[in-house]
């Protein structure tokens, strides 16, 4: 009796079990763009077609931008990643991201972050990191840290960024010196760790080893690097029973970061609340200092408890990481564009010696900085004391090219973007901009995808993908007509989200500020001082003609303006989206 009870029981559930799966593959999003589903795998196995045919360990997002490309590049795409991941919308319009990432009745602070992600984020942020946190316990703490962001501050810290710059050109001198093919990415990884550490804990963090201090340990950014390896070549935010070895690996690592900080934590609390600065001089170093994210932290803490110990280190964690990797990323591909594209880097070098005046006539013109009748540290020296001498002081902010060039690096190769969980029952919709059709998200993933919204058409022309720094200059400038017959469309904001690399509403970044400092300085100091020759992926290819000094010369692409390369190199992901090569370089001293 019991047993065809058990049975019917089993069929009806089984049934009822079929008729949800078949409702939620095939019904309940069917009025969203979408490629044909499964019931088992809903779009898994598809999107893993679509990351096969990929190049070795490229970033997911080359696929997701093959997918939509493919769907005729609706403004929304539906993905169901069930069972191994979300079900999500991925966002190809810049409206509809707006829509998304702006404030509203239901979600005062925007809607919040995907849970998945911040989980696969939690070994390198913290859990109760700002990335991670949100409605009120974010604004508090964005309220807080927003005072040491502030652009007029971030600017004070330009001395501390050019001594940083100029440890990194003894690096780059060194590495013309030997020839050597070497990461660029590692190089302004290190560098952009040091700025970062000056800037949120006052600390050198030792970051670049050089000749003077090959010594030095770098410990933290060693643990770091170890940790995002930890991250390679992630193609799916897969649950982390099913990367249990790697989750071990980075949860070690973490501790070791977490312990490390704690101790500079402790060391702070107690400087912040011993006796009061006993002269002027003192008093404007504590003020300024009292704005890196660790005394912003500390300062209203009279007792430090271990759950504040903790909420610091997340909070340090965080901008540590946020702080370093997308700018070391920006500056890599912006070295490596002005190395393909001659008419950019001449533009890039004029400005600059237009506002600062030419490099020093003693720089060395031969290739090698060992031949230099100066030695090397007195030219930077004599830049890094132009770029802050008083009647400069704004000089920086004013270099309209490089600003145009920093801002297309990002809009073709953006480092990272956001992905929103749109709560059940939330009613939450958008609206789709060409019919006003209003759209539910509820329950689903809203993937803003920055490889898509930053090579739409209607807003960048039909050479979107063509890096043209000449479209953000203004129209009447005579180096925007001239520069390109490639059909580059703003200057008019017709639509200021297109360009949304820090993202935007108020969950947008807030370094953006000391990013673009960091890359002004930085791409100031290099760019007049070296040639950067890109080896391997993404090296430029020679034709049979020879220049006067009997070098073959470079095939030049005429209708973009850029010099041919061979296989472009492509993004990987390492948490944020990076080269897949490391960006491998050689480096000459140019010739002035
Ligand atoms: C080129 C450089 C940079 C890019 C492209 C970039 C991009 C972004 C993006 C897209 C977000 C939103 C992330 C999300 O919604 O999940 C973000 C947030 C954030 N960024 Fe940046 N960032 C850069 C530099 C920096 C720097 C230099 C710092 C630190 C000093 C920083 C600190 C942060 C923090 C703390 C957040 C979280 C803000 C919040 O939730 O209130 N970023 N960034």
């Amino acid at each position: 009796m019991l047993l065809p009870l058990l049975a019917a029981a089993a069929v009806l559930l089984l049934s009822l079990g079929y008729s949800k799966l078949r409702y939620i593959r095939f019904r309940q999003h069917a009025n969203l763009k979408q490629h044909p589903s499964t019931l088992l795998l809903g779009h898994v196995k598809l999107f893993g077609d679509y990351i096969k045919r990929n190049k070795p360990r490229a970033h997911p997002d080359m696929a997701i931008v093959a997918l939509h490309r493919d769907l005729g590049r609706p403004p929304l795409m539906y993905l169901d990643m069930r069972p191994v991941g979300d079900a999500m919308v991925v966002v190809g319009n810049s409206d509809i991201a707006d829509q998304i990432t702006r404030s509203s009745d239901a979600f005062p602070t925007s809607p919040p972050k995907s849970s998945r992600s911040l989980t696969r984020l939690l070994y390198v942020t913290g859990r109760t990191s700002i990335l991670a946190q949100h409605g009120d316990e974010w604004r508090q703490l964005r309220k807080r840290f927003n005072l040491g962001f502030a652009p007029q501050y971030i600017s004070t810290f330009t001395p501390e960024i050019l001594d940083k710059g100029l440890i990194f050109l003894d690096r780059l001198d060194s590495l013309c010196s030997s020839g050597d093919a070497f990461s660029l990415l590692d190089l302004t990884t290190r560098l952009t760790f040091d700025i970062i550490g000056k800037v949120v804990m006052e600390a050198d963090l030792d970051a670049q080893p050089t000749g003077k201090n090959k010594n030095s340990q770098g410990e933290l950014i060693a643990l770091y690097e170890s940790l995002l390896s930890a991250y390679n070549g992630d193609t799916l935010n897969l649950p982390w029973w099913l990367t249990l070895g790697r989750v071990r690996r980075r949860a070690a690592l973490a501790a070791k970061i977490t312990s490390l900080l704690q101790s500079i934590v402790r060391r702070k609390h107690a400087e912040l609340h011993a006796s009061p600065p006993s002269n002027d001089e003192e008093e404007k170093k504590t003020t300024a200092a009292a704005r890196s994210v660790l005394s912003l932290s500390l300062q209203d803490v009279p007792t430090l408890t271990p759950r504040i110990v903790d909420e610091t280190c997340d909070q340090l964690r965080t901008f540590l990481f946020a702080g370093h990797d997308t700018t070391s990323i920006l500056l890599s591909w912006a070295f490596y564009e002005l190395s393909r594209t001659p008419r950019a880097l001449s533009a890039v070098r004029a400005e600059l010696d237009a506002v600062f005046g030419p490099l020093a006539p003693s720089s060395p013109s031969s290739s090698s900085s060992s031949s230099s009748s100066s030695s090397p540290s007195d030219d930077t020296r004599t830049m890094r004391a132009r770029l802050l001498s008083p009647e400069k002081k704004d000089a920086l902010a004013q270099l309209p090219y490089l600003d145009a060039v920093i801002k297309e690096t990002l809009r073709v190769h953006p480092p990272g973007g956001t992905a929103r969980a749109i709560p059940r029952g939330s009613n939450f919709s958008v609206r789709l901009p060409d019919s006003g059709e209003s759209v539910l998200l509820d329950g689903l993933l809203a993937y803003n995808c920055q490889s898509i919204i930053h090579g739409d058409t209607a807003a960048f022309g039909a050479d979107a993908d063509a890096f043209v720094p000449e479209r953000w200059l203004p129209a009447d400038d005579a180096r925007r007509l001239s520069a390109t017959k490639l059909d580059a469309k703003p200057p008019p904001p017709s639509s200021p989200g297109a360009w949304r690399p820090f993202e935007r509403g108020p969950r947008n970044c807030i370094g953006q500020e000391l990013a673009y400092i960091e890359a002004r300085v930085i791409i100031a100091l290099a760019a007049r001082r070296y040639d950067f020759v890109k080896v391997g992926l993404g090296a430029v290819l020679v034709g049979d003609d020879v220049n006067h000094d009997g070098e073959k010369k470079p095939v030049v692409d005429e209708a973009k303006g850029q010099l041919r390369v061979g296989e472009e190199v492509y993004p990987t992901r390492q948490v944020t989206s990076k080269p897949v090569d490391g960006m491998m370089m050689r480096i000459k001293r140019a010739v002035s």
